[in-house]
């Protein structure tokens, strides 16, 4: 069995450096992964781990951009869909590897998640390559110092799930740059975090944060009040999407999200499945 791990997430999520610590969290546990590049921007020089597979030895975004004259995000589609097109190469690429991750490294486009067919293509090609497979989503914790890009990011990450039938994860990135402080005088005023309770409503999105009422200062417009009610009501019918926090400087956060990826994709079979690490062993227990 192949295990593969597709990274995505919005640009600068962190997709690049949680991946490379998941690799070095396999191989400090004397397991094997291997990194998987479909990102055809990303500098080679900035990889912690050699990709085994590179999608720039498919296709490189500079000849696209400089033999058919596209932009950088016209580009980066017409490589996924030249991807799509040469599925045989990655077919190729992805032979070997048993019982290994392979984690897949994703580019930052938004509109590849949620507007492309890109992910369930790859995806449906994975299956039926025999390779278990399942995704991470990753935001960044400081979407939560503004509850409307908050909620936009909660709704991509809506958006990409519904296209897929695999385990799924999303993941609240750089968690090391939230310092939640009841204590704080301005009461948390300053980042939008007033406490841990609060972290708790973001990590499990309550939609009443987006609660506005008419009179709200933020909410002058009526029918901007209207679409804010139409979210939270599809969110409570909803509640697809809660977040995994990832805070890197702690060894348990991560080994934490590991344990729920390989309990989503069995990892293993063979072995009794792992019980994901109880969340409220880690750093947040207090945050009920
Ligand atoms: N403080 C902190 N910074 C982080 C963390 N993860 C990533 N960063 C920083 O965030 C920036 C973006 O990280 P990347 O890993 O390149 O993000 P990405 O999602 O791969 O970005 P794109 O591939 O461009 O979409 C870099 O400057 C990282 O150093 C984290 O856990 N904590
Ligand atoms: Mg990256």
């Amino acid at each position: 069995m192949r295990y593969a791990v597709l990274v995505t997430g919005p640009a600068g999520a962190g997709k690049s450096t949680f991946s490379s610590s998941f690799l070095t969290h396999l191989s400090a546990s004397k397991r094997t992964g291997h990194l998987v590049n479909l990102d055809p921007a990303a500098d080679p020089s900035s990889f912690e781990y050699e990709p085994v597979i590179n999608i720039k030895d498919l296709i490189s975004l500079e000849d696209v951009m400089t033999e058919l004259g596209y932009g950088p995000n016209g580009g980066l589609v017409y490589c996924f869909e030249y991807l799509l097109q040469n599925m045989d190469w990655l077919e190729e690429e992805l032979g070997g590897y048993e019982d290994d991750y392979l984690i897949f490294d994703c580019p930052g486009q938004i509109e590849l998640y949620t507007h492309h067919p890109f992910l369930p293509t790859l995806v449906q090609n994975l299956q039926r390559m025999g390779i278990r497979t399942c995704a991470v989503y990753l935001i960044e914790s400081q979407f939560m110092e503004d509850k409307y890009k908050f909620f936009s990011g909660v709704l991509s990450a809506m958006s990409a799930m519904v296209n897929l039938e695999i385990p799924w994860i999303n993941i609240m990135s750089k968690m090391d740059l939230v310092t939640p402080n009841a204590d704080d005088p301005s009461g948390g005023a300053r980042n939008g975090l007033r406490n841990r309770r609060n972290i708790a409503r973001y990590l499990d999105p309550d939609p009443l944060l987006l609660a506005t009422t008419q009179s709200d200062p933020q909410a002058p417009n009526p029918r901007f009040h209207a679409l804010n009610q139409a979210i939270v009501q599809l969110i409570e019918d909803h509640p697809l999407v809660s977040f995994l926090p990832l805070d890197l400087t702690n060894p348990d956060s991560l080994e934490t999200v590991i344990s729920h990826i390989d309990y989503t994709m069995q990892y293993g079979e063979d072995e009794e499945p792992k019980e994901p690490h109880d969340l409220d062993e880690g750093d947040f227990q207090d945050m009920e």
